[in-house]
């Protein structure tokens, strides 16, 4: 059975904040509020539109009543879709990364809380689609991550095992989805929200892709750790 690298999308493989917060801007303006900057808005980029609209209204200190809320997100999801890799790019040395594991012979997925057309329509934009073995959003079976059912699902899609898969992500959404199935993680400490419990929780954190090697990955799934410094192996 194949090895198999599981991705999270947003703040993992792709920088996606830039076209997020575009869109979040566009609500903004249309609700006569000032645009937000995008370290103010990036580590809720991770955790979907209605989350980044709610952050956003929170940080003004204005009211966002539901038929309100309901009509941005409206906006914010038309806006994104047009505008989905305008400046959304591979976070630095991913793509060598992913060149490693297939090189290695590791299947690669995407398991992402994006809706399953925008996350595909992304990395159609981006020509990586065809590089991923499944590519699973948040409406593609009955829950989402931290749901095991979202997981799960991508792990059977990729034809992979549980016992021989590895999640890599950047939020406590990703890390607890994988501890669900009892999975290996790790935690991209770039990302959008790598909190304590994201950190406590990853079986390994990195700070750059040149870390992910497929020795560093084999031991992973095989339960054990290397011995030494992790730079060392690259
Ligand atoms: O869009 C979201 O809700 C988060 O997406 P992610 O799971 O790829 O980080
Ligand atoms: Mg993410």
């Amino acid at each position: 059975m194949t090895k198999l690298a599981v991705f999270d999308l947003d703040g993992t493989l792709i920088d996606t904040a830039p076209d997020l917060v575009a869109s979040l801007n566009i609500c903004l303006e249309a609700g006569g509020l000032p645009q937000i900057p995008i370290e103010v808005a990036r580590p809720h980029a991770g955790h979907g539109a209605k989350a980044m609209l709610a952050a956003a209204y929170a940080h003004f200190g204005a009211d966002l009543p539901v038929a309100l809320a309901e009509a941005h997100l409206d906006r914010f999801l038309r806006h994104y879709e047009a505008n989905i890799a305008e400046t959304s790019r591979p976070f630095p040395g991913v793509l060598d990364a992913m060149e490693r594991l297939e090189a290695a012979g590791w299947t690669l997925a995407v398991c992402t809380n994006k809706r399953e057309r925008l996350a595909v329509k992304l990395l159609d934009e981006l020509a990586l689609s065809a590089r991923f073995a499944a590519i699973c959003g948040q409406d593609t079976f009955s829950g989402m991550k931290p749901d095991p059912v979202h997981l799960g699902g991508t792990i059977e899609r990729s034809n992979g095992s549980p016992a021989r898969t590895l999640m890599i992500g950047d939020t406590m959404t990703d890390i607890a989805a994988a501890k669900a199935l009892d999975l290996p993680s790790i935690l991209v400490d770039f990302g959008y929200a790598p909190d304590e419990a994201a950190r406590d929780g990853a079986t390994r954190v990195i700070s750059n892709y040149r870390d992910l090697t497929p020795e560093l990955a084999g031991h992973l799934i095989a339960g054990r750790m290397p011995s030494g410094d992790i730079g060392a192996q690259t």
